[in-house]
């Protein structure tokens, strides 16, 4: 088998555009959908990312301001920021650009945030809500991939997922929508015993480990769906996954391919958080 492509980059253009329309609606109502990132240090790959993110916002309509602050900066003057951007009322998505430096308590940052400008999902409430089956704002990513897989209108129920990585962005937050859709879930890690025979039982094999091509086709069953969530830069510059694509795609019905793929769905997720936090906002 040669798997179909999940081409994240065509599917984001296609709900950028449909975003594009809901904000014009939005703005003759006079709610302008505004997003804040917040950029500590000057981490060369955060940098990237957030002007992916504002320019995602700029193509459809969505204002952001980036709010830079030195490597230096205190938890305590962090917190403040994130403070004023909770009550400033044009305000309705926070995004802190992850990682921080080791000087601040990421997770006391993350708790700062209003769960109501949560657009990254992190906050312990909105987890809450997602380990409850509540409506809330998703984790950008896990997110992306679960709007892939529908995109595709890929069966999840009944399905074994298999998830490699357990980080509380990423592999956790997967597990529990794929279980809210009634996969079976399992979650694999770095002290996981035989990862290979765990990964080659997955219908949908997500992996989000952070290590270059950890994963080829020998950990694929045939016909599983393939999700990579890796972003690995080489040393010839380009990016890649954890996921050896040649040789997986040899067996997978469904791969995601790095770049082009989950990346730009977590933007793309982002926006709707925005767009969703900007709705509820002005219903309060
Ligand atoms: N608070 C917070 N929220 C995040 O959502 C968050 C974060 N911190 N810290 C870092 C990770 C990483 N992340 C990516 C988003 C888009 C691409 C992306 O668009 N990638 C392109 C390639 C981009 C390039 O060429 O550099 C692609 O895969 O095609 C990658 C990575 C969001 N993150």
């Amino acid at each position: 088998m040669t798997a179909e492509l999940l081409n994240g980059r065509e599917l984001s253009d296609q709900l950028k555009e449909e975003m594009k329309q809901e904000v014009e609606l939005l703005k003759q109502k006079d709610i302008h959908p505004h997003l804040t990132v917040i950029l500590v240090g000057d981490n060369p790959a955060s940098k990237s990312y957030v002007k992916g993110k504002e320019k995602a916002c700029a193509v459809t309509g969505i204002s952001s301001d980036l709010i830079e602050l030195p490597g230096s900066v205190s938890e305590e003057e962090l917190l403040q920021v994130i403070e004023n951007q909770n009550n400033d009322k044009h305000v309705h998505g926070i995004l802190v650009q992850l990682p921080l430096p080791d000087h601040i308590d990421e997770q006391k940052v993350i708790h700062a945030i209003t769960p109501l400008k949560d657009v990254d999902g992190f906050h312990p409430i909105n987890i809450g809500k997602l380990v409850n089956g509540e409506e809330t704002f998703l984790p950008c990513t896990p997110f992306g991939i679960l709007t892939m897989l529908e995109s595709k209108n890929i069966d999840i129920e009944g399905k074994h997922a298999v998830i490699i990585g357990r980080s509380n962005i990423v592999g956790k937050p997967m597990g529990l929508l794929l279980l809210e859709r009634n996969a079976t879930v399992t979650y694999c890690h770095s002290r996981t015993k035989n990862l290979r025979e765990m990964a080659s039982e997955a219908d949908i094999l997500v992996v989000a480990m952070g290590r270059q091509h950890a994963v080829d086709g020998s950990y694929v069953k045939e016909g599983a769906v393939v999700i990579d969530v890796g972003i690995n830069r080489m040393d010839n510059g380009k990016l890649t996954g954890d996921v050896d694509f040649e040789s997986a795609k040899e067996k997978a019905s469904y791969i995601t391919p790095v770049p082009r793929g989950v990346g730009p769905m977590t933007i793309t997720m982002l926006l709707k958080n925005t767009i969703k936090a900007a709705k509820g906002l002005s219903e309060k």
